[in-house]
């Protein structure tokens, strides 16, 4: 893409520049990619009201087979253009080719079709009820959809975190606002082209670019005509979010922060252990909510298990995207990058021993203007530092070592999060009995971030409020209504 490149808006079925507009820098080499419009808050206003004023039209008219046909067509948008969503991504976040290429663009095809197949196919529920009269009361139950939906997603997934949401909102037959993260801007904007070729009704899909707070992201949440938010991103965000609602009493969605476990018994598949927690701690740079910074080891394989997960960290290769091995791309920004080096920083303070990592890559090539590290592995730190409770989102872990079932229990417990949890052990009794003991949203065993999309997703305490996916989508996407009818 060309740097004088300007993403636009897409409102009410138009591209329209904002009325500022904002740099998109490589996390690669610290250049220049485009510039991109910033949505002024009457903007954002006029793609309420053409959201909310799209409900009451052709959209809203439509039945649900036809509505879910157009949502595969979007799919089939994507796959058309799938290398061109590839390079957005890319461009965006400086991952690795082949993990947007894997991940990324699959998953946001398969949010549309699997959410437009769900919709089409979901029953509803209902009862009968005998009456003392010997009458009986016919009960059923009735899915509408919700309204206005605001979209807000941040930028380690750009595209499968957008399309996430996007998915079921349609298929329900919402209207949305989205309004993605400031550093991931490309490929939303080329999902409005899509949407745009598809032929999705005007005012049904509409994409604002800007900030948090003070910009497009506080200003959508504040729209009379919003009904619902569905958000992913910071816990603090999410209660900001919480607050610009309140009054309006709208509904939300929250997938936020996490301090993901992985805990390690001397029983596990050792060599799988290894390779399963490198990746739960590394894959994507640890920038996923469900990465696993905290590690616990049961003692008799502690040591063997530092070095070999050691061993696996220093042997990652740190590069540019189009590289074939490449495993680590670039944090997304030197703006996230301060975040993660105060706690490479902070890990020392309080006392961790480096066993790999915690600096800043020397490439001597356009790279060390990037926002690269090294995957970092601490040990020796307490259960009350700071780099053991607060979540970093960058490639690290903390292992610790355990001796009891309970006491790890206990510890995996105690987080102000609960989003994921993996296991390692072949004792499947112990994973069975553990995981109903464990306050995350998904436990994991012998695997990591294994998705089966009808499956519920969401996380507990700061981690977020409400789950989604399969028929989780469709309740939280829905205005669910009982129609009770005397016979
Ligand atoms: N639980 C999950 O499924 C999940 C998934 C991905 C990321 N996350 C979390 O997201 C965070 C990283 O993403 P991030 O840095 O983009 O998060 P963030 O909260 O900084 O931003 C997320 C989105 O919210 C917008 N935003 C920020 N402040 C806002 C406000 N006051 N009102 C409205 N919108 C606002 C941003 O512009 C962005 O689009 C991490 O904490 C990670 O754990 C959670
Ligand atoms: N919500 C999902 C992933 C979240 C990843 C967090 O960074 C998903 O896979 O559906």
């Amino acid at each position: 893409m060309s740097s004088t490149a300007l993403l636009p808006l897409y409102i009410n079925g138009k591209f329209v520049e904002g009325t500022a507009r904002f740099d998109n820098i490589s996390p690669v080499n610290g250049q220049l990619i485009c510039q991109v419009s910033e949505a002024s808050a009457e903007q954002v206003a006029a793609a309420a009201q053409a959201a909310e004023a799209a409900l009451h039209g052709e959209w809203g008219r439509l039945s649900q087979p036809a509505r879910s046909a157009l949502l595969h067509k979007v799919a089939d948008g994507i796959e058309a253009r799938f290398e061109e969503f590839v390079a957005a991504e890319v461009a965006d976040t400086g991952r690795p080719v082949h993990l947007a290429r894997t991940l990324d663009v699959p998953r946001a095809i398969a949010n549309f079709r699997t959410f437009a197949d769900l919709a089409a196919t979901a029953v509803s529920e209902s009862c009968e009820t005998p009456q003392a009269d010997g009458g009986v009361l016919f009960n059923y139950t009735v899915r509408k959809p919700l309204g206005v939906v605001a979209v807000i997603s941040p930028w380690n997934l750009p595209l499968l975190l957008l399309t996430w949401k996007l998915g079921p909102a349609l298929a329900m037959g919402n209207t949305v606002v989205c309004k993605p993260s400031e550093e991931t801007p490309s490929s939303a904007t080329l999902l409005a082209r899509v949407m745009d070729e598809v032929g999705i009704p005007p005012g049904v899909f509409n994409l604002v670019h800007g900030f948090g707070p003070g910009s497009a992201g506080e200003y959508l949440t504040r729209q009379p005509q919003i009904s619902a938010v569905s958000f992913t991103g910071e816990s603090r965000t999410g209660s900001a979010i919480m607050k610009a609602v309140a009054d309006g009493v709208k509904e939300v969605s929250f997938e936020l922060g996490g301090k993901n476990a992985a805990v390690v018994f001397a029983d596990a598949d050792f060599d799988a252990a290894v390779a399963g927690v490198a990746r739960s701690s590394f894959f994507n740079t640890g920038q996923v909510c469900l990465c696993s910074e905290r590690v616990y080891v049961e003692r008799p394989i502690f040591d063997r298990f530092v070095a070999a997960l050691k061993q696996r960290a220093e042997a990652l290769q740190i590069g540019y995207p189009q590289e074939e091995n490449v495993d680590l791309g670039p944090l997304v920004s030197h703006k996230h990058r301060e975040k993660v080096l105060s706690y490479f920083a902070l890990a020392r303070e309080e006392g961790a021993r480096v066993v790999t990592g915690g600096e800043v890559p020397h490439f001597g090539d356009a790279r060390d203007q990037g926002a690269y590290v090294r995957p970092t592995i601490w040990t020796g730190l307490s259960d009350n530092a700071r780099c053991v409770r607060e979540e970093v989102f960058g490639p690290v872990c903390h292992i610790a070592p355990f001796d009891h079932e309970d006491e790890v229990l206990q510890r995996v417990n105690d987080s102000p999060y609960g989003l994921a949890c993996a296991l390692w052990t072949t004792r499947l009794d112990r994973a069975h009995r553990l995981a109903r003991r464990i306050h995350t949203g998904i436990v994991w065993v012998n695997t990591w971030y294994a998705r089966d999309l009808r499956t519920p997703f969401g996380g507990s305490k700061l981690s977020g409020m409400g789950r989604e996916g399969g028929r989780y989508s469709l309740d939280f996407y829905s205005d669910i209504s009982n129609v009770c009818i005397k016979l």
